[in-house]
């Protein structure tokens, strides 16, 4: 059994001594199996066709089964046969006659089509066509976003492809785009666009001032780029200097912006005046991107959405040339405005200090006040863009987790609906303490009971000395391989806390709800000089067993993790899923659908910032069930292994394995700086 365990737990767990067995592994597999970068680039170039992952699978399957999973064949001519193949099986096979094939090179699937072919490489998120004032305009962004590591950065580029017979645009000078591959013709064979390539620099420019058109090189503080074939399509490139947005600048939704800037012209009447042109259209679409994306509403939420952070985005001595000048006019007067109109909104939860270097930003509530204390946010080491996520201090469901919380469901057993006052206080112990061996996890003062803590942590540690089971169809090796997948290598059965609930009859107080209490520590999230991003640190000395937070985030199924992955970037540098996995290996048969995991990218609380550090954490997480009395959804909470000093950065063992070459996924360079630290290579480099 001993040996049978360790060898399952040594391709996983190798050096990595548990903590995160369960959790660690979060991310890693899901985003291991999504982001096999073969089949996410085949899903985004589907993606922009509007078809979906789930439609786009089953035919790539089929594809790769007929062509020996050789995986070539289905991405030259940038996935033209998993286009084909996908419309031959939805649709019913091609076209059979000239007219439908000459219609169908017009219609908007097939410029969509298109659209593809000369995207490659970048994987856009797709806005469906819109017309405006007769063009057909399809728009793909790109979210090229500055990494926050200081620097340049990319710029936001937005890429807008207008199909128009008659559009004044193909008259002006223009930069052609060749083709990255050629489109084919209705009876398969290849046909090679004319196009004209004119030199690479050459792009119509608008100009800020006079409206006025020229040409120009391409330069990062051009309006927009034009490209067109001889197949009459037109794509323009629209961009945003990144160093006019860089804090305070958040991607808008693109669909925000076409609406905006088409209820503006409606309100105004100027589409139909005898003023329009495309030429200006497209200019107030690069403008009202920049204002979208800096100042509006419209953005996705963020920490920082409700009292903008005044950071100096314009510095003048970076700002140079006549473009740049008249768009820092434009952004430093919305600043202004904003300084003006919005000083009062700012006062309550955020401080600003500039020293004319750097800017300290200091949220004084993180929490929005959802909390019983107030979290800050402080920045004390350079420029990195504020966090963006919602603040929630309590975990919710997303759509289809299957969270069974209701009264009916606690069994008298399960409960203690005799008890008064406080639970920790009573000659007998109450049913509450039977899921922990009759004795309650916590002490009369709030901590983690020694016992119970170092059993905890000793499974954290040293896994392999403790109990495993086996799911018969692990979800996780699903995840890695749906249709071969191996054996379960084995879950930790975790040692469980169960506090007292709404059917008992202790009171708020008792000292069996500890977590369900919240947090009570004055917590801090700072920017890591290591580089590690934001962490959390504490503001006082805490006591060795203390709760710390919980991890709150929306709870996922495991399939809609997976969906949700899909659609990212993958240029995400940090990650925040984990899975509930400390029970799977009680149930016979867990499918995808009723795994659960906790996502906090968009929505969660400050355990979102919690870095990792190897073995010698301050910090453990112990799964806990309040509302349900099994164990397939329940709580995870933190508590300090040891003392923690205040001002201590708190940590916790993600449970990764560095030395695992063969993950699909790489892990992050740890810098965790601890002294038994298991990423090998990066220590050595
Ligand atoms: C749950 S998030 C932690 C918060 C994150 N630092 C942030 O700024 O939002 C996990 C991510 O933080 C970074 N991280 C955590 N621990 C790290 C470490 N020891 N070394 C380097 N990066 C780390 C990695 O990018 C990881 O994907």
């Amino acid at each position: 059994m001993f040996h049978q365990k360790k060898s399952c737990l040594s391709r996983y767990c190798n050096t990595k001594v548990g903590s995160f067995s369960e959790l660690g592994r979060l991310a890693f597999w899901v985003l291991g199996m999504a982001r096999n970068p073969r089949v996410i680039a085949a899903f985004n170039a589907m993606k922009r066709l509007d078809i979906p992952p789930e439609k786009v699978k089953p035919v790539l399957k089929k594809l790769l089964v007929l062509y020996n999973m050789n995986w070539d064949l289905i991405e030259d001519g940038n996935y033209r046969t998993l286009v084909d193949a996908y419309f031959e099986l939805n649709e019913g096979g091609g076209t059979s006659s000239k007219d439908e094939v000459e219609d169908d090179e017009r219609s908007p699937k097939r410029v969509k089509q298109q659209s593809v072919v000369e995207g490659k490489g970048k994987e856009p998120i797709s806005c469906d066509g819109d017309v405006v004032a007769g063009v057909d305009i399809d728009v793909d962004v790109d979210d090229y976003v500055d990494d926050g590591d200081g620097g340049g950065g990319d710029d936001a580029v937005c890429n807008v492809t207008i199909t128009s017979t008659d559009n004044p645009m193909l008259d002006q000078p223009i930069t052609v785009i060749p083709p990255l591959a050629h489109p084919r013709s209705s009876n398969g064979s290849t046909v090679k666009p004319s196009v004209k390539v004119l030199p690479p620099h050459y792009v119509l420019l608008c100009d800020d001032n006079d409206n006025s058109v020229g040409t120009g090189h391409t330069s990062h503080e051009t309006d927009f780029d034009i490209a067109s074939s001889s197949l009459g399509e037109v794509k323009i490139l629209l961009n945003c200097d990144s160093s006019l947005y860089q804090m305070n600048f958040c991607i808008p939704k693109l669909d925000s912006v076409l609406k905006y800037v088409e209820d503006k012209y409606l309100r105004s009447g100027k589409i139909v005046g005898p003023q329009f042109s495309v030429r200006m259209l497209l200019k107030d679409l690069c403008e009202s991107y920049l204002r979208l994306g800096t100042n509006s509403p419209h953005r996705s939420a963020t920490v920082n959405s409700s009292s903008d952070a005044v950071i100096d985005v314009h510095d003048a001595s970076r700002i140079t040339g006549p473009k740049k000048r008249a768009f820092a006019v434009r952004t430093s007067e919305t600043d202004s405005n904003r300084k003006g109109s919005g000083s009062s909104r700012h006062t309550n939860s955020r401080n600003l200090v500039h020293d004319g270097n750097r800017a300290f930003c200091n949220v004084l509530d993180i929490t929005k006040g959802a909390e019983k204390v107030k979290i800050s946010l402080v920045n004390e080491v350079g420029s990195e863009q504020l966090p963006k996520f919602n603040y929630i201090p309590h975990n919710i469901i997303y759509q289809n987790a299957n969270v069974n919380i209701s009264l009916a469901r606690i069994a008298d057993e399960d409960c203690c609906s005799d008890c008064s006052g406080d639970c920790l206080s009573s000659s007998i112990t109450c049913a509450c303490a039977r899921e922990t061996g009759g004795e309650f996890a916590y002490s009369p003062q709030g901590l983690l009971k020694e016992e119970f803590l170092s059993a905890c942590i000793s499974m954290k540690r040293a896994p392999q000395d403790h109990h495993f089971v086996y799911c018969q169809y692990c979800p996780l090796e699903r995840m890695k391989n749906e249709d071969m997948p191996e054996r379960c290598k084995g879950h930790l059965v975790r040692k469980f806390i169960k506090e007292c609930w709404r059917k008992c009859g202790c009171d708020m107080q008792c000292g069996n709800r500890v977590v369900q209490r919240g947090i009570t520590r004055k917590l801090q999230v700072f920017l890591t000089p290591e580089g590690k991003g934001w962490g959390i640190r504490t503001l006082e000395d805490i006591p060795k067993g203390a709760f710390i937070c919980e991890y709150i985030g929306e709870v996922l199924t495991n399939m809609e993790l997976y969906y949700r992955i899909l659609q990212s970037s993958g240029n995400e540098r940090h990650t925040y899923p984990v899975t509930l996995d400390a029970d799977w290996g009680s149930e016979v048969v867990l499918k995808d659908e009723e795994a659960l995991c906790l996502d906090a990218t968009c929505h969660g609380n400050v355990a979102r910032f919690i870095n990792h550090r190897c073995f010698d954490s301050n910090l453990i997480d112990v799964p806990v069930e309040v509302e349900t009395p099994d164990r397939h959804y329940y709580h995870l909470a933190f508590f300090t292994t040891k003392k923690v000093r205040a001002f201590q950065e708190l940590t916790w063992d993600y449970g990764i394995d560095f030395a695992d070459e063969n993950h699909p996924i790489r892990a992050f360079q740890c810098r965790c700086g601890s002294e038994v630290c298991r990423d090998k290579k990066h220590k050595r480099s």
